[in-house]
């Protein structure tokens, strides 16, 4: 099994320290979210994996081994850092050949991922002339040409239209459905939300988490009980009587702390309070990213004085 192992990784430019003592696992046959604020030091990280650059100290490894190691390194482990990274002179055919050619991966593969990413129809066109959703598709196709064990992808979504982003989530699902390890930097939650199992989140060059999304959520965002009433004053009175504390909102929701859909939806029925809606609110991935970055983040717009 092919695991990205990073472990007490650390990196400085000059007296900034990018990354610092960094420890944790990317297992195989799930999609790993790779979150945290501007400047967490995500790309360095991918960057360090990917052997583009050198740690100041600490080990990054796919499958054991250091990437500059890896023999046809396409074959093993597929990037995508940087939309722009292709030649514009070239065209995206071109720019797959080549790669393919330097890493002995057979040239019908190029046709394959270009259909595969669905950039075949401008495949026979200049670089300089793709718009960035064209570009990015063009460097996952580079990243999955040599069918790798491991992917790493730096904001995937970035640039696609809505197709494109359903299109890159059923990707990334069935890439992990398929044994492969693959890890993605996203600064979209509702989309890490769509596609990852597990998360690492970095702050300021650390670790500041690493476990299952389901889990990473329920710690830090209290599941509620949501609720509509035409009869606001009976609703009070049997929540209170079940000892439940409701809240009142201002868009004629109330929500209920503590509670279980079932249990509140039984009580009301017992009670007879029209209920004209009644759903369970279990926290999204962004309130629980917001609530553990808060003091992390290092680039904060000021929020406004009401
Ligand atoms: N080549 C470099 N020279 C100097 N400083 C760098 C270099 N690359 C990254 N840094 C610094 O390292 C820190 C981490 O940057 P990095 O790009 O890894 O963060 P990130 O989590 O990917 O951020 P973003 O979400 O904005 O892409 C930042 O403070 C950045 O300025």
């Amino acid at each position: 099994m092919t695991s990205i192992d990073v472990k007490d990784l650390t990196k400085e430019y000059g007296t900034r320290r990018a990354v610092d003592h960094l420890t944790f696992t990317v297992r195989p046959g799930r999609v790993t979210g790779f979150l945290g604020p501007n400047g967490a030091g995500k790309s360095t990280t991918m960057r360090l994996v990917l052997g583009l650059d050198r740690p100041t100290s600490g080990t990054a490894t796919v499958g054991g081994r250091a990437y500059a190691t890896l023999h046809e390194p396409l074959r093993h482990v597929g990037a995508l850092l940087d939309a722009h990274a292709a030649h514009g002179s070239r065209t995206g055919r071109d720019h797959l050949r080549v790669l393919a050619a330097s890493n002995r991966i057979p040239p019908g593969r190029v046709d394959e991922v270009l259909e595969l990413t669905g950039i075949a129809s401008v495949a026979r066109r200049r670089v300089r002339t793709y718009s960035l959703g064209m570009r990015q598709r063009l460097g996952i196709a580079a990243a999955l040409l040599g069918d790798p064990a491991v992917v790493v992808l730096d904001e995937p979504s970035n640039g696609l239209d809505p197709e494109g982003i359903i299109w890159i989530r059923e990707l990334l699902r069935r890439l992990a459905a398929e044994g492969r390890t693959v890890l993605v930097s996203s600064h979209l939650m509702n989309e890490t939300a769509s596609f990852a199992d597990h998360l690492v989140v970095l702050g300021r060059g650390r670790l500041l988490a690493d476990m299952p999304m389901r889990e990473f959520i329920d710690a830090r965002v209290q599941p509620r009980v949501r609720i509509r009433t035409s009869d606001a004053t009976a609703l009070k009175a049997v929540l209170t009587r079940h000892g439940h504390d409701a809240v009142e909102h201002d868009d004629g929701y109330w929500s209920v702390r503590h509670a279980r859909v079932d249990d509140i939806g039984r009580v009301m029925s017992g009670a007879g309070v029209p209920i004209l809606e009644l759903s369970s609110d279990e926290g999204t991935l962004e309130q629980a990213y917001l609530d553990l970055t808060a003091a992390e983040t290092e680039f904060a717009t000021p929020t406004q004085e009401t």
